[in-house]
């Protein structure tokens, strides 16, 4: 029988908990491998002590992948690459990956913005990319230790569109047989649009203040704040003719909720913990591109940008 292989690039939040369902679900079987690529001292940890998800959802916390790799470049036949990477650092592993690429390889890169399958595309020209979107609450908590909070974590992926003829379930299947929830659809974009809704809003706001999804939310001053976000995304978005539902402020605000009230997001913890690199280029910058290629204002956008940029964090 053929073996599927799997790789995972990167064992952050997202990585390290997809990766460990992977890795905890396949490692006894032979017929499907799951390699970790990571780098510096979660390279050094995981192949040591395996990798830990704390979760109470797993109770098993340790996971040990077939193979862990310090880079792209050590690996053999792949079939699936699972980037698990932050934005800044998307172009980097693209630039490796490349020539790694076959015509059947896949990848599905688990992250959020909206335009990273064009991204991928401008290095990656060859293999199958999934337009995806990603649903979890888990950080990294020390280097090889990922701590998973809330609902079970949620991929949305769908068609690539250069390559409509591609049948994806088989290894669809194999991510739902690890207990991954996720759904192929046909077209995966307006799904990637409200997840892009929804973190760019909450993003900014509890990045700015160091407030939890459930606090942006409540809070009268914070919630406008991010309702205005919101409704300047959702101009760009018209413009751009994407599909979103004409109540998608309402479902965003409704999807916040449903979050436990004290979960951070991504952005907040790196920008409050004062990391070099954050994504706000991704979420503010993107939408402040998009407002001046299309003539669309964006001055709430723009004002939190420029505040979390001069440091007015709390
Ligand atoms: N965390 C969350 O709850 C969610 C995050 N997202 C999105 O998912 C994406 C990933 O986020 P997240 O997992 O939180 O990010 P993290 O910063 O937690 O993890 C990214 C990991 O990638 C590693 N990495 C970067 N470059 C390489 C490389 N060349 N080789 C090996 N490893 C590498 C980093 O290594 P190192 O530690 O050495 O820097 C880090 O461990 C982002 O776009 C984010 O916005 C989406 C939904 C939820
Ligand atoms: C809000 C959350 C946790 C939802 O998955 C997220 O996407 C992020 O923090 O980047």
């Amino acid at each position: 029988m053929k073996t599927t292989e799997f790789a995972i690039i990167g064992l952050g939040g997202v990585g390290g908990y997809f990766g460990f369902k992977l890795a905890q679900k396949y490692t006894a079987d032979s017929a499907i491998n799951v390699t970790f690529i990571a780098r510096e001292k979660t390279y050094e940890i995981v192949k040591e002590n395996g990798l830990t998800l704390l979760s109470e959802a797993h109770e098993d916390p340790i996971a040990r992948p077939d193979q862990i790799f310090k880079t792209v470049a050590e690996l053999g036949h792949t079939d699936v690459f699972v980037i698990c990477v932050k934005e800044y650092d998307l172009e980097n592993i693209c630039n490796q990956l490349k020539d790694k690429i076959k015509n059947d390889t896949v990848i599905l890169p688990l992250m959020n913005g909206v335009d990273i399958y064009e991204r991928i595309r401008k290095i990656i020209t060859n293999g199958i990319v999934l337009p995806s979107c990603v649903y979890v609450a888990s950080h990294i908590k020390e280097k090889g230790i990922v701590e998973h909070k809330g609902n079970p974590g949620k991929i949305i992926a769908g068609k690539d569109p250069e390559h409509p003829e591609f049948d994806p379930q088989g290894i669809v299947d194999l991510f739902k047989n690890a207990s991954i929830d996720i759904d192929y659809k046909e077209d995966s974009f307006p799904a990637i649009w409200s997840k892009y809704f929804f973190i760019a809003s909450f993003g900014l706001v509890s990045a700015r203040y160091n407030k939890s999804i459930g606090q942006v939310n409540e809070e009268e001053e914070l919630h406008q704040r991010a309702l205005a976000v919101m409704q300047e995304i959702q101009a760009i978005a018209v413009r751009k003719e994407i599909d979103l539902p004409e109540d998608i402020i309402e479902q965003t605000f409704q999807k916040a909720a449903s979050f436990p009230f004290q979960t951070p997001t991504s952005l907040q913890l790196d920008v409050q913990s004062g990391k070099e690199n954050t994504e706000l280029e991704l979420f503010a910058g993107a939408i402040i591109a998009y407002g001046k290629q299309l003539g669309i204002p964006v001055p709430e956008t723009t004002d939190i940008y420029n505040e979390i940029k001069n440091g007015m964090l709390v």
